[in-house]
């Protein structure tokens, strides 16, 4: 095991030399007109990538949900609460011509003076909320690790992440700790003893109420609009449910959508018209996607707890099925599906340390070959499917359908029309979008 993934560079990979190697195998794939690429060009991706996952997007995405509200409407309520919230200091909110449902709020620029001296007051909050509060959150009870002795409700402390993950929950002795991640400034809303109190109970709710963040994003969340008018979501995600086009009326499948992000989605495009069957494998994330889907007045959403690589029963009696009795289904049952497949998340940002090993990382890529040939063997002919990943290697995406191992570059380019990557190049998070139709030959 060596530190940062390898060399001495940016990398969330900070203990693991095995993914550096793994993701450079990966990249070793790629052929330019017939060539692999250099080394040393490998290399230069691989740094780029770190850097751009370390990295925070400059922007915050809202989807409207047009059933409910408008997008002038969502925006109006974003630039009052965000008035009130930092005394008028309201950031650019625009929107794209063709999206109707999207709302992209800006990071203030430099000429906002943010208050981001540090307290002599300091909370260590874990990897994983270190983000979070970098894109937008404030502080949860879960995601706080240390905390000293003496904070009251109401005082002004400096949080921080822990990008080593070697602190301790309940540590006392905060500023002791060395290679830590300034992150901002905020407001204690529970003291150490509530939050590290053996009582059995999960601790919950806000615990720093963050005002100032070096990102220089807005603390927004999903309570900053009235319920059901709109949804924090990435910009892929939200491309994800365009591309793959749901009709009003169409019997539609999601083979993986619990907590429903694009469920909801899709069921607003169809107008609540026809039916979307939502498959989920994990019983313990249904309550979340049943919430949303009533939030969202998902109406034709049909929800069951079902693993998808078992959808498919070639030997199902044609005369008898009714999709509404929900899986396993007959072939050819479906106008479209979209196959949001379980990965290994690297594209997710920012990512202040990530401890996957190369286990996990290729633990994914079976389950993501069975859940694509489902899908094909449940596609009605002429329908469509669209299988997407928020992750980048090749491995998990491009390989899936095609075991050969062929990559963007060496897709003919009528196929690298159906197939997007979200990389580097753009500011958002890491995504794999691929669009197929079925034909029968
Ligand atoms: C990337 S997430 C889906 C996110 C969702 N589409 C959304 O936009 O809100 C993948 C989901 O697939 C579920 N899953 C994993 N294996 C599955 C399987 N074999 N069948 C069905 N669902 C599965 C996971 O529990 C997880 O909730």
């Amino acid at each position: 095991m060596s530190a940062s993934g390898g060399s001495n560079k940016k990398s969330p990979f900070k203990y693991s030399s095995d993914i550096h190697d793994e993701l450079k195998t990966d990249l070793q794939k790629i052929q330019i007109n017939g060539t692999c690429i250099e080394e040393s060009e490998v290399e230069k991706k691989l740094d780029n990538l770190y850097k751009w996952i370390c990295s925070t997007p400059k922007n915050t995405t809202y989807r409207v949900n047009l059933l409910k509200t408008t997008t002038e409407q969502v925006i109006q309520h974003l630039n009052n609460v965000i008035a009130q919230q930092y005394a008028n200091r309201l950031p650019t909110i625009t929107t794209f011509p063709h999206l109707s449902e999207v709302i992209i709020v800006h990071c203030w620029d430099k000429s906002i003076k943010l208050e981001l001296l540090k307290h002599s007051n300091e909370v260590i909050v874990d990897a994983t909320c270190g983000s979070a509060i970098l894109r937008g959150s404030h502080v949860f009870a879960p995601g706080i690790l240390g905390m000293p002795h003496g904070l009251n409700i109401g005082d002004t402390v400096s949080v921080f992440a822990d990008t080593t993950g070697s602190c301790k929950k309940g540590l006392l002795k905060t500023r002791e700790v060395e290679n830590k991640m300034f992150l901002g400034n905020g407001i204690l809303k529970q003291t150490r003893e509530n939050l590290f109190y053996n009582d059995g109970q999960i601790k919950s709710g806000i615990a720093i109420h963050m005002t100032e963040v070096i990102s220089r994003l807005p603390q927004l969340n999903a309570d900053s609009v009235p319920d059901g008018w709109a949804l924090l979501q990435n910009l892929p995600s939200i491309l994800c449910t365009l591309i793959l086009n749901p009709q009003p009326g169409e019997i539609i499948l999601d083979m993986c959508s619990a907590p429903g992000n694009k469920s909801t989605h899709i069921s607003a495009l169809m107008n609540g018209e026809g039916i979307l069957v939502a498959l989920e494998k994990n019983k313990s994330k249904l309550e979340k996607l049943k919430i949303n889907c009533d939030k969202f007045s998902s109406g034709n959403v049909k929800i069951f707890c079902y693993d998808s690589t078992k959808a498919c029963d070639k030997h199902m009696d044609t005369e008898c099925v009714n999709i509404n009795d929900g899986p396993p289904f007959k072939e050819n049952s479906f106008d479209r599906i979209l196959l949001d497949s379980p990965c290994s998340a690297l594209g997710q940002r920012p990512q202040l340390l990530n401890k996957i090993t190369v286990a996990q990382l290729r633990s994914y890529v079976a389950l993501q070959r069975k859940l694509f040939s489902a899908a094909v063997q449940l596609l009605k002919p002429n329908g469509l499917l669209v299988y997407s990943t928020c992750t980048i290697t090749i491995a998990e995406n491009e390989e899936t359908f095609n075991t050969k191992g062929y990559i963007v570059n060496g897709l003919t380019k009528e196929e690298s029309e159906y197939i997007l990557r979200i990389g580097p190049e753009e500011d958002t998070v890491g995504f794999f979008i691929a669009c197929f139709t079925k034909q029968i030959v």
